[in-house]
């Protein structure tokens, strides 16, 4: 069977159905249906406070949706709507600005390899209950070779930089092999060199078959590897589909309330304003 017709058989990594969400008396998701497959790697662009990170926080089950009038599941991950949460955990690693400043806090230091091999038990580092078999051992050490922060092992994370911390916290993602990974504004804090690093690591991880949900605000970040996106305005969809049909001026124009223009360059994506 071809990749894409398998895709279409295996049920969605989301299928979400007007799912609204309320925080205090404001609606910060306003009946949003979308819908990704397994192995469409999607970039979710959006200016300032369009729900971004809030329609990933409803994804990893962290808030949820309003209930429906009539009852029906608003949301299904890989097909269902019932999850327990560390079980979806090692199906699809998280990683955002919430998750990186829990993890560096110097007043609860965590080690490094700690950080990632406690992955296995949904656990901010490990406990006396905690087994760790050395099969998870050696998958911890795969997860850390395969961002390249091998080297950082015996440190604290709160003693890294940005860029180093965000590594072990993709490793901790990967630890189960997780069949997607949802990246909060990812290269936030990363000077260019380590941006463009780091972005050829998540190319290695689609590569390789691990979908990519991506939340950004910079166009330059969409990877060559991203060929679905998704635009939010005001807890809405603006536009979906391939990047060649959503990615132009006129969308972007409307997306950020200012005049942009789009360009690309190498399979990658620029945007200026004006
Ligand atoms: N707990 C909360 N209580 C009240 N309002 C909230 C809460 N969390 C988010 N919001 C509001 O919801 C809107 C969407 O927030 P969200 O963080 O999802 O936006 P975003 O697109 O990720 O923004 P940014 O690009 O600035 O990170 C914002 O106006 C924000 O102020």
């Amino acid at each position: 069977m071809n990749p894409d017709a398998s895709r279409l058989q295996s049920p969605p990594l989301l299928a979400m159905h007007e799912a609204s969400v309320l925080r205090g008396d404001r609606l910060i998701l306003d009946r949003l249906s979308l819908r990704l497959s397994v192995g469409q790697h999607t970039a979710i662009l959006g200016a300032n406070g369009s729900g971004k990170s809030t329609l990933i926080k409803l994804i990893a089950r962290q808030i949820y949706p309003l209930a429906r009038a009539d009852g029906a599941a608003t949301i299904q991950v890989f097909g269902r709507d019932r999850w327990n949460v560390s079980e979806l955990r090692s199906l699809i690693g998280i990683v955002s600005p919430a998750v990186q400043t829990d993890y560096t806090n110097e007043d609860a230091p965590l080690e490094v390899f700690d950080a990632v091999v406690s992955g296995f038990f949904a656990a901010r580092g490990l406990w006396t209950e905690h087994a760790v078999t050395n099969v998870m051992r050696q998958d911890a050490l795969e997860a850390l070779s395969q961002v390249d922060a091998s080297h950082l092992t015996g440190r604290h994370l709160g003693s890294l930089s940005t860029g180093e911390a965000r590594r072990v916290l993709i490793a901790r993602a990967l630890v189960h092999r997780p069949r997607a990974l949802l990246l909060d504004e990812p290269c936030t804090g990363l000077d260019p060199a380590n941006r463009r690093r780091f972005l050829e690591t998540l190319r290695k991880l689609a590569q390789h078959g691990v979908t990519l949900v991506l939340v950004t605000h910079h166009v330059e970040e969409i990877l060559p590897e991203i060929d679905h996106v998704v635009v939010l305005r005001e807890g809405r969809v603006l536009h979906a589909g391939n990047k060649a049909s959503v990615l132009t001026s006129e969308a972007l124009t409307q997306a950020f309330g200012m005049p942009m223009h789009v360009a690309q360059q190498d399979g990658y994506y620029h945007a200026s304003v004006g």
